[in-house]
């Protein structure tokens, strides 16, 4: 199957799974998972998204960061599909962009190009094959090749795939690190 189709499937299935019990039930224990880590608890500067709903809720997990005074970073994206992270604090001023994300205002001056720990979204992953499936934009595969990071992914049940039934491709980015439910 193409790419094309299994994300069409996934966002789906996502959408089905947006708003039941379970999936907040999972939030919490991947949450939990990530927080208790060693390279959770050792790192300071951190890479995330804004979830959209049909991610995984990365709010309660900003929360916890910036309760214990790590640096938070969110995407904003650019132009010939770059992306660049600026800092995210409780008085960041958000704009909606075209593609509905909510993004902070760009400032030259502010964007961070390393991280401790850096959050990878997707609609869906491969656990022994390390490799996952985004929105498409391949914005995360271009960033993580010109900027390589210890990167993390956390997987809702209907994320989770043992082998990759989509083709992977030589620009794919390997995900270091998954917290799946379970
Ligand atoms: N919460 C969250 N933020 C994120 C990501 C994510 O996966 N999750 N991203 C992960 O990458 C980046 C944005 N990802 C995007 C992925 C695909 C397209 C995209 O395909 N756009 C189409 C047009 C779609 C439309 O107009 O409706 C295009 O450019 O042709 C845009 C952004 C950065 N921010
Ligand atoms: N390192 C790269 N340099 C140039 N183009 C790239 C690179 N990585 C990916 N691309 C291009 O990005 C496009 C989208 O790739 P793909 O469909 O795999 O996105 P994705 O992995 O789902 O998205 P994302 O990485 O944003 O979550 C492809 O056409 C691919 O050729």
């Amino acid at each position: 199957m193409t790419k094309t189709t299994i994300r069409s499937a996934q966002l789906k299935r996502l959408n089905d799974y947006a708003g039941t019990v379970d999936k907040k039930i999972a939030e919490a224990d991947l949450i939990q998972q990530l927080t208790t880590s060693t390279t959770f608890k050792a790192a300071q500067v951190i890479a995330l998204t804004l979830s959209q709903t049909i991610e995984l809720d990365t709010k309660p997990l900003i929360d916890i960061c910036w309760q214990l005074g790590k640096s938070v970073y969110i995407p904003r994206v650019m132009p010939k599909r770059q992306m660049v992270f600026l800092p995210y604090t409780s008085t960041t001023k958000l704009v909606r962009s075209k593609f509905g994300l909510l993004e902070p205002i760009y400032n030259a001056s502010l964007i961070k190009y390393k991280f401790d720990l850096f959050l990878v979204p997707g609609v869906a992953f491969s656990v022994t094959k390390q490799v996952r499936l985004g929105f498409g934009g391949g914005y995360y595969d271009r960033f993580l090749a010109a900027h390589p990071q210890n990167t993390v992914s956390l997987v809702l049940p209907p994320q989770y795939f043992t082998e990759p039934t989509w083709p992977v491709e030589a620009f794919d980015v390997k995900v270091q690190k998954f917290f799946t439910k379970g």
